[in-house]
């Protein structure tokens, strides 16, 4: 992952750049607003960088739960020592949303390991939420309503990511990397990875690829062939595994990998088979019929074929008002292959 000594002074310059052309790259009330901290003051709200305050690790280092003033937050502290993640600062130093886990600030202290502060996510990860065993946060997935809202909030997301100019590719779209606030809202998080560029960017033909397996897009063997559909397949695959509660990867399943197990499914009509099982099949015919077809589109395996994040926002929204409404005159799909393209045919 790319990681870069984070140099005193350097964030508060980075949060107040502008784009190559002097424009804002987003608008001023978008912008975050990012707290300095004193190394000391983050490491005694840790406790001292305490077991007990640990909320996870990942390649990156470790994470820990710690107050700050009277707001709870999450302190990333990096594993290798004076290492920070560029790409997750320079991404978020930048760019708020609530569908984001947003920066809150971060420590840059000469002598110390920089650190980040962001949102605390009181319900942990999609991935826990879906596999689990434990059946405490299973709440927030346990009706078709609230799968589809997570989808669609996570879809924002990424649509929001693809709409910066230039465009910012997250590159490690899965449901470890989306993160529930308190009310069960879903968060993109970990932009560990994620490039801000355009197609013929020197800085993209210099990245090589990199993702994690089962969510990696087959078509991004090269850096050149990095795109916002790149994400798209990834979103695609994390839509199988919210619809089947089943992981990318899963050897207790034949086939083993989701897309090779729910589509050929999809195919032959049977796509009451990739709904999971512990809620059954959504019983409106509509959702029924698309929510699998939209994931299904997501995952082409010709790139070009495959949507753009805002239609996909656009389908999952309309789904959720049909839901509402359970009328499918009110998917307002608009999308002339969504009409044609039913149960039972082909979708490449
Ligand atoms: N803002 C947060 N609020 C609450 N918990 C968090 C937060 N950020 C991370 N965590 C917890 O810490 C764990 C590690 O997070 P981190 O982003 O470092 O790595 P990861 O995404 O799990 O792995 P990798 O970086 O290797 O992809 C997460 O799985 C999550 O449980």
């Amino acid at each position: 992952m790319g990681y870069l000594s984070c140099k005193a002074g350097s964030a508060v310059a980075i949060a107040a750049s502008t784009s190559g052309s002097g424009k804002p790259e987003s608008p001023p009330e978008d912008r975050p607003r990012l707290r300095r901290f004193l190394h000391g003051d983050l490491e005694s709200a840790t406790g001292g960088f305490a077991v007990d305050n640990l909320l996870g690790r990942g390649s990156h280092g470790s994470v820990y739960k710690a107050v700050v003033g009277s707001r709870l937050v999450a302190v990333k502290r990096p594993s290798k020592s004076r290492e920070i993640s560029h790409n997750e600062f320079e991404i978020l130093s930048r760019i708020r949303s609530p569908r984001f886990v947003n920066l809150v600030g971060f420590s840059a202290d000469n002598a110390k390991e920089p650190l980040l502060v962001c949102e605390f996510m009181g319900n942990g990860s999609l991935y826990d939420v879906i596999h689990s065993d434990s059946a405490s946060n299973f709440g927030a997935i346990s009706s078709w309503g609230k799968r589809i809202k997570i989808a669609l909030q996570i879809a924002k997301a990424v649509h929001l990511l693809h709409s910066q100019e230039p465009p910012i590719m997250h590159r490690d779209i899965k449901s470890a990397n989306v993160l529930m606030d308190k009310n069960l809202n879903a968060k993109l998080g970990d932009f560990g990875l994620a490039i801000r560029c355009n197609a013929d960017d020197q800085k993209m033909k210099s990245t090589p690829p990199a993702g994690t397996m089962g969510y990696l897009d087959p078509d991004y063997v090269t850096a050149d062939r990095l795109s916002t559909k790149t994400d798209v397949f990834s979103f695609g695959i994390l839509l199988l595994e919210i619809i089947s509660g089943r992981k990318a990867i899963d050897v207790r399943y034949s086939p083993s990998f989701i897309v090779d197990w729910a589509i050929p499914m999809i195919k032959r009509g049977k796509i009451a088979g990739i709904y999971d099982p512990r809620i059954g099949t959504p019983l409106d015919v509509s959702v029924r019929n698309h929510l699998g077809l939209v994931a299904a589109k997501c995952v082409r395996t010709c790139t070009e074929k495959r949507p753009g994040m805002e239609e996909v926002v656009g389908w999952l929204t309309g789904l959720t008002k049909s839901l509402r409404s359970r009328r499918w005159d009110d998917l307002g799909i608009g999308n002339p292959c969504m009409m044609v393209e039913t149960v039972g045919r082909p979708v490449e």
